[in-house]
């Protein structure tokens, strides 16, 4: 299944008021009865209109948290509120726009069909089609078929069909693996773009120094939000100079497993 999107709802720049995610001591266990705490006791607040960067190690919670929030993640208890609404609404589909690391678009068909055909599933402007392409760069590719891309090329693809419909919340699952630093810089000055007409982005990354482009940071350990703050304010609080080291502060003053604080 493609990203679970759904295309922005609502005259251009009517946004929800309040934070657009609002999560509550959420618990997930993942993998059935006897399966692993992916997130335990989360509690945070995701302002509207700010890029806040997901960061952790592997499988400290990242994907499980983006998965609650678009609301295909079965939580365990707590809650989760987006955009005013309960996480999974319907009324959120036409809002938020989803990209997983895994493929999202079919290889057998040009890039230009595909955007067509999710645009047209999230009811988007046609005119659409050629504004992400422009947006992703992806302009000269529009109409190759999609498997003949290469990796970057593909997940920019995906990212394409994210934006169709102008979502006011983008979720980004680790959009920047496999990308060159060219590529890499081009999309965070995409997504400051995005951020300066009003959209909401998370965007995970086990890449520390994408922090710097971020408002917001969210760190997470073990299913834990170890740290929710500015870059500054993180480093003025742990006392160290960039993310590797606050995080290492951080994990520091904490007991094995991160269950601390
Ligand atoms: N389908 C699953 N079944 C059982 N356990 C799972 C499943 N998916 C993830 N987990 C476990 O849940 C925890 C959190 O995983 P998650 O994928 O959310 O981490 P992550 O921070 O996104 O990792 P990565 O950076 O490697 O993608 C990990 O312990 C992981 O092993």
């Amino acid at each position: 299944m493609p990203d679970v999107r759904a295309p922005a709802g609502g005259a251009p720049g009517a946004r929800a008021p309040g934070p657009a995610v609002r999560a509550t001591d959420l618990r997930v266990v993942r993998g059935g009865r006897r399966g692993t705490l992916a997130l335990d006791g989360v509690t945070l607040t995701v302002p509207s209109g700010v890029i806040v960067g997901v960061l952790g190690p592997s499988g400290s919670g990242k994907s499980t948290l983006l998965r609650a929030i678009v609301g295909v993640q079965v939580i365990t208890s707590g809650s989760i509120e987006v955009l005013g609404l309960p996480a999974g609404s319907t009324g959120l589909r036409r809002r938020l726009g989803y990209v997983t690391q895994a493929p999202s678009v079919y290889g057998d068909l040009t890039v230009q069909r595909n955007l067509r055909y999710l645009g047209a599933v999230v009811g988007a402007p046609a005119s659409d089609v050629g504004r992400v392409l422009d947006e992703v760069d992806l302009v000269d590719c529009a109409h190759r078929r999609v498997d003949s891309l290469s990796g970057g090329q593909r997940s920019r693809v995906s990212l394409a069909a994210a934006l169709l419909g102008t979502p006011e919340l983008l979720v980004l699952d680790e959009p920047t693996v496999g990308l060159d630093p060219v590529l890499r810089r081009d999309l965070w000055d995409l997504f400051g773009r995005l951020r300066e007409r009003g959209t909401t982005l998370l965007v995970s990354s086990h890449v520390m120094d994408e922090a710097t482009r971020c408002d917001r940071l969210l760190l997470l350990r073990d299913g834990h939000v170890i740290a929710d703050d500015t870059l500054p304010g993180l480093l003025a609080r742990t006392g160290t100079s960039d993310v590797d080291a606050a995080f290492l502060a951080l994990i520091e003053g904490q007991p094995p497993n991160g269950r601390g604080s």
